[in-house]
Parts: C-alpha cells; sequence; structure tokens
C-alpha cells in the first residue's frame, strides 16, 4: 500500500461557495456542500475527512452562497481541537478588498483568501472541491506531484462521454503530463485507450505555494476568475501540469465489494438519488462507515433510533428516529429525528432530518427535505400530474418535497420542531 510518503507542508483551501443549481430545491436554501447525503453526512464532510485522514488539517472553507447551514455545521462537526493551533477547520468567507464584494469565481476567492497562506508558509496548497462523494488518500497524490516535480497537480478520472461536457477534460503524455486540457468541452475527446470514456478533472488540485500565488495574482491583473477556464489553460503553457490517476488512489480498509475509486459528482437530483443506492444493500458499492478512513460529521448526543414494529428492508436511519408499528419502509434513508407512522409506505425514498410522514402517506422514489409533515394518506410518487402540480418532479421522475416552511414549527407539537421524535 502506501510506502513514501510526501514530507513538506500542505495547506487546503476548500471551496464551497457552489450554488449547486442543478441540485434545486435541496439548494434552494443552502448551498451544495451543505447538502445533506447519506443518513448522517452533509457532502462537505467527505472532502474534509479525506483531508483530515490524509493528515492535511488545516483547512480554510471557502463559503459564499446561502453559507449559514455551511457554516452552523462547521461549527458543531468539525472543531478539531483547540489545543492545535495548527488544526483547524475555518469558514472564510468573501474579504471584501477593494471592488469584490463576493468570489467571482473558484480562482478568484483562493486569490481573495492568499494572505491567510503567511503565517504557514506551505510547500504545498491543496484547492480542492467540496461537492463529491469519495475516499481519497491525498498523500499519494502528494507523493505523485513530488517524484513528478509538477508544479500543479489535477486529480483525475475517466467518465462515460454523455458526462464529459460536465468536466474538465485532460488530454495526458504517458507519465501524466498534461498537454491538454479543456473546460466543459461542448465535443470531448475520448481517452485514446478507450473510446467511450474521456480523461475528467476531479476539481482537486495541487500546487505549488509559489506556482499559485504567482498565477493567481496575474489572474487578478487579467480579470481572469475560474480555475478550470482561466488559470489551469493558461498554466498549461509555461508549467508542469500533471493529472494523477485516482484509480490508483488505495484507500485503506476498502472492501472487495466496493467499487474501487468510487466518485460521484452528486451534481443534479437524478445522481443525488442514484449515489444513496450505493450506500444500501449488504455489499454497498461505496461503505462510509470503515473505521480505517472514517468519514466525520457532527457529534450526535440525542437517543438512538427506536423501530417500534412495521416492515423494514435493506434501509438505513439515522439517530432518534421512530418508525410505528404497521409501517413499511423499503430500500430507503431515513435520516436524523424523522417519524413514520403506523400504515405509511416508504419505497426508495430519503427522508430528512426532523421530517413527519403520517399515518397512511404512500411514497415512492421521493426526497422529503427537513422540517417537512407529510398529511395521513397522501400519495407522493404515484401520479406525475399531480406531483408535478405540487413538487419538484426530476427528469427520471424523482420527486423533490421542498424543505419544510416557518409554519412547520407552528404545526409541531413542540411548538420548535426541533425536539426528540416522537
Ligand atoms: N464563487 C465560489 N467561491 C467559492 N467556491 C466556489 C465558488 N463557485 C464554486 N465553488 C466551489 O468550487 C467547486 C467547483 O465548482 P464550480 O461550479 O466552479 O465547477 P464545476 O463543479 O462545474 O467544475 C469543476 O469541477 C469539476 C469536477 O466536478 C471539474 O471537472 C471542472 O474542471 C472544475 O472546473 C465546488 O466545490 C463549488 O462548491
Amino acid at each position: 500500500m502506501r510506502k513514501k510518503r510526501y514530507g513538506g507542508r500542505i495547506i487546503a483551501f476548500v471551496m464551497a461557495g457552489g450554488e449547486g443549481k442543478r441540485l434545486y430545491p435541496l439548494t434552494a436554501e443552502r448551498c451544495k456542500p451543505a447538502v445533506p447525503f447519506g443518513s448522517r453526512y452533509r457532502l462537505v464532510d467527505f472532502v474534509l475527512s479525506n483531508l483530515i485522514n490524509s493528515e492535511i488539517r488545516s483547512i480554510y472553507l471557502l463559503v459564499q452562497y446561502k453559507p449559514q447551514s455551511l457554516i452552523e455545521h462547521i461549527r458543531r462537526a468539525w472543531v478539531i481541537s483547540p489545543l492545535l493551533p495548527d488544526q483547524f477547520v475555518t469558514a472564510v468567507p468573501p474579504q471584501m478588498h477593494k471592488d469584490t464584494l463576493t468570489f467571482k469565481g473558484t480562482a478568484d476567492a483562493v486569490y481573495q483568501s492568499l494572505r491567510l497562506l503567511e503565517p504557514h508558509r506551505p510547500d504545498l496548497v491543496a484547492v480542492f472541491g467540496a461537492d463529491h462523494v469519495y475516499r481519497m488518500d491525498v498523500r499519494q497524490m502528494a507523493w505523485f506531484h513530488w517524484k513528478q516535480k509538477a508544479d500543479v497537480t489535477i486529480a483525475a478520472l475517466p467518465v462515460p462521454m454523455e458526462q464529459a461536457p460536465n468536466f474538465g477534460i485532460l488530454a495526458t503524455d504517458e507519465d501524466g503530463r498534461i498537454h491538454q486540457f479543456q473546460e466543459k468541452p461542448q465535443q470531448p475527446k475520448s481517452m485514446p485507450s478507450d473510446s467511450n470514456r474521456a480523461y475528467a478533472s476531479m476539481g482537486n488540485y495541487l500546487f505549488n505555494t509559489r506556482v499559485l500565488v504567482e498565477a493567481l495574482m496575474e489572474s487578478h491583473r487579467l480579470g481572469e476568475t475560474d480555475f478550470g477556464h482561466h488559470v489551469l489553460p493558461r498554466l498549461l503553457k509555461t508549467h508542469r501540469l500533471f493529472a494523477y490517476d485516482f484509480s490508483r488512489n488505495e484507500v485503506p480498509g476498502i472492501k472487495p465489494y466496493e467499487e474501487v475509486g468510487y466518485w460521484r459528482d452528486v451534481g443534479t437530483i437524478d445522481a443525488y438519488f442514484e449515489a444513496h443506492k450505493d450506500v444500501l444493500g449488504e455489499e454497498p458499492r461505496f461503505n462510509a462507515f470503515d473505521p480505517q478512513w472514517p468519514i466525520f460529521s457532527s457529534n450526535y448526543q440525542g437517543p438512538v433510533t427506536r423501530i417500534l414494529g412495521g416492515e423494514i428492508e435493506n434501509s438505513v436511519f439515522g439517530a432518534a428516529s421512530v418508525v410505528h408499528k404497521g409501517a413499511r419502509i423499503h430500500n430507503s434513508i431515513i435520516r436524523r429525528e424523522a417519524v413514520v407512522e403506523a400504515g405509511a409506505e416508504l419505497e426508495e425514498c430519503i427522508i430528512m432530518d426532523y421530517s413527519k410522514i403520517k399515518r397512511g402517506a404512500r411514497l415512492r422514489r421521493v426526497i422529503v427535505d427537513r422540517h417537512n409533515i407529510i398529511e395521513p394518506d397522501t400519495q407522493i410518487g404515484y401520479d406525475v400530474e399531480e406531483d408535478t402540480r405540487r413538487y419538484h418532479v426530476s427528469p427520471s421522475g424523482i420527486v423533490v418535497v421542498p424543505r419544510g416552511e416557518l409554519s412547520f414549527y407552528a404545526r409541531n407539537s413542540r411548538g420548535k420542531g426541533l425536539g426528540y421524535a416522537e
């Protein structure tokens, strides 16, 4: 497994300002990195866990769009230790220097935060996205970067051709040196070895610190704002850019049945829904509960889940949920403090925190966002026309019930909506 180690100092900027338009309505009130995932995570937990497990523990999280849920989550879940000042996850809003009130793009976000590097004097800066579900040992990428004497290394993996226009697409020499980079090309080129797939950037970069600082100062001067569109194509002409093949990354503890190099950009409701299927089953494609590579999240102190009866198959539950007698739950994910009442039926559903599915309601292929009450005997997922009138329906027919309104608090028996589920 991992034999050689990179010995320099690495600081991380995690770009967590994404609006996630295609995940609407899950991103109506929160940024994409704060979108809940699985039974207890938010999307940002994956990149943060990967960095922490890779011993990169000085992390600046660049936030912008609707950041409140994300900031609250970081405050509760990601305090490393006040005794270790070099180990932190800090949310950084736009610095409002001169003319800038916002981050104008990913490169501008890092440019505005460059001063934060000064006290650390890192050898490398990891600039990572915050929106993906995966496990990665970043030390292996750093070792590759050092060995190749790279200025910039981009983590990359093959994707099916039909998805390629959503990504930065690379072409490399045999040793991984990049000779072409196109951000989201209309007509992507396939890999020479596989005409059905293109080699895509994962949006995770390692930069030699000086190269990054000089490149971003130049970008700022030129009015460039984005890594994929501007900075990387320009650096390609003058510097050594390499692609790190993510399929070679070996995460300790991976089970034989798991997909090697599992990585999902859950950018749309359909992709988000599909990725949830990967965490279910006796042999899940992606197992987030690996003691050798833990995915950390909030440290919840409430009660455990209570199952009072019902018929349950292939489903996972967050803490403090309640399943009443006579409920049927199949192939579903029930997050924290959710309640499924007697006679309610859930088939392939994601029920988020603090939501209640009342007696006799039937839901099929539905995502219920937080703080909702689904009234008794409601049917969702059985009549597309009706669902389209009332909710959001994705191209493949997944229904999303948006986050509950403030009236939820008034309707909830405790008047607050945050008591333990009953
Ligand atoms: N203004 C801003 N401030 C702070 N953070 C911001 C931001 N705008 C976006 N982000 C964050 O930056 C990351 C990249 O998001 P983008 O929307 O810029 O690119 P996209 O994911 O489309 O492509 C990118 O990621 C894909 C892989 O998903 C690559 O293939 C592609 O080349 C690359 O550009 C995300 O984590 C997002 O949350």
